[in-house]
C-alpha cells in the first residue's frame, strides 16, 4: 500500500489551536482533525499547507511562518499515512469551515485523544509538552536540592524531571514532596525519575524512566493520565520506548557533556535522522541550553532537555 503524504496544520491564535470535524463519509469520518490534506504531486509540504488551510478555513498563511512540529507514520490497515505536521501563529483572516465542516478554537489542554484519529496521539502530546525539560542535578542534602530547584525554575522550564538516584527511598519521598509544592506554585509539571515502584505516595504528574528501567519492561507501567518519558540513546531504544507507549523520549548525547565525557556525541544530523523515524516527541539532551531550542526544533525535535544549563 502506498503511503499518503498529508500536510497537517496546527494553527495557533491566542494560545488556542484550530480544530475541525471530519465529514462522516470521509476516511476517519466524524472525528476531529487539524486542517490539512494530501500533498499533491509537484507540491512542497509548505505549498500544500498554504493551499489546504485556505481551501478548508479561508485563512491566509505566510509560508515563512510555518515551523515543523512532528512527523508521524501510521498504518490504519485500510490506508497508510505520513502526517507531516507544521505550526503557524501568523494565519491571517477569520476562520470558517469552507467545506461546511464545523470548526472551533481549543486550548491544547482541551484536546482528548479519543476525539481524534489514532495517528494524532503524538501530535496532541507534542502540543501539550513544553519545549524545555529541566532535569535536576547534584546536591548535598534535600534542603539544598529544593533551593537549587527553585533557582532552576527561574529559567522557566515547562517540566522538571526529579533525578536523584543516590537518595534512599525515604529522602526521595521528602525531596519529591517539597519539589511538588514548589513546582505546583510555578505551574510546572513534575515527573519522578526511576522505576514505577517509586510512584505510590508521590504527588507527581508522571514518570521518567532511565533506560536501564525501561529495558526490562514490556508494557507501559503508568496509566494514560500521567506522563511517561524514557531516556534513549539509539534507534533500538527509541523503538522499545515507543512500543511501551512512551509519551515522549529524550535522545542523548547530542553534544559532548561534562557529565558523560567518555560517551561520543551523536551530533544534530544523527539526532535529526533518528527523530524523523520516531512517532513520539523527542527532546535533544546532552550539552545543550535554551539557545539550542530552535536548532532542536528545526531538526524535528520537541525541544531540549538538560541538567547542566539550569543547575549551577
Ligand atoms: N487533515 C488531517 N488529516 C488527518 C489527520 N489525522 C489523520 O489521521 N489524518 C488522515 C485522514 C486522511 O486519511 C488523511 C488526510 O485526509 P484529508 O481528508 O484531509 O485529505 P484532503 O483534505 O486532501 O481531502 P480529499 O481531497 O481527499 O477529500 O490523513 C488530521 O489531524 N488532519
Ligand atoms: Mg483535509
Amino acid at each position: 500500500m502506498k503511503e499518503v503524504h498529508v500536510a497537517v496544520a496546527v494553527i495557533y491564535r491566542q494560545g488556542q489551536v484550530l480544530i475541525a470535524r471530519r465529514p462522516d463519509s470521509a476516511h476517519q469520518g466524524g472525528l476531529l482533525e487539524f486542517p490539512g490534506g494530501k500533498v499533491e504531486p509537484g507540491e512542497s509540504v509548505q505549498m500544500a499547507l498554504v493551499r489546504e488551510i485556505d481551501e478548508e478555513t479561508g485563512l491566509k498563511v505566510p509560508p515563512a511562518s510555518l515551523q515543523p512540529v512532528i512527523g508521524i507514520r501510521h498504518d490504519y490497515g485500510d490506508k497508510r499515512v505520513f502526517l507531516d505536521v507544521w505550526r503557524t501563529d501568523a494565519a491571517e483572516g477569520e476562520a470558517h469551515g469552507r467545506e461546511g465542516q464545523p470548526i472551533q478554537w481549543l486550548a491544547p489542554d482541551q484536546l482528548r485523544d479519543e476525539d481524534f484519529p489514532a495517528a494524532n496521539r503524538p501530535i496532541i502530546r507534542a502540543l501539550k509538552l513544553p519545549c524545555q525539560l529541566a532535569i535536576t542535578g547534584g546536591f548535598d542534602d534535600v534542603e539544598q536540592g529544593v533551593e537549587r530547584l527553585r533557582q532552576q525554575l527561574q529559567h522557566q522550564p515547562g517540566m522538571v524531571v526529579l533525578r536523584a538516584p543516590w537518595l534512599c527511598a525515604e529522602d526521595y519521598q521528602a525531596f519529591a514532596a517539597a519539589a511538588q509544592e514548589v513546582c505546583h506554585k510555578a505551574g510546572v509539571a513534575l515527573l519522578a525519575h526511576g522505576s514505577a515502584s517509586c510512584l505510590p505516595g508521590l504527588a507527581v504528574d508522571g514518570l521518567h524512566l532511565p533506560w536501564r528501567e525501561a529495558a526490562g519492561l514490556d508494557e507501559r507501567p503508568v496509566p494514560a493520565s500521567c506522563w511517561l518519558g524514557v531516556s534513549c540513546h539509539d534507534e533500538a531504544q527509541l523503538a522499545h520506548a515507543i512500543a511501551l507507549g512512551a509519551d515522549f523520549v529524550t535522545l542523548a548525547p547530542v553534544q559532548p557533556t561534562r557529565t558523560h565525557p567518555d560517551v561520543a556525541a551523536m551530533g544534530w544530523a544523527r539526532f535529526q535522522a533518528l527523530t524523523a523515524a520516531a512517532t513520539v516527541p523527542v527532546y535533544a539532551l546532552g550539552g545543550l541550553g535554551p539557545d539550542d531550542v530552535n536548532q532542536a526544533r528545526e531538526a524535528g525535535g520537541q525541544g531540549i532537555a538538560g541538567i547542566g544549563y539550569w543547575w549551577r
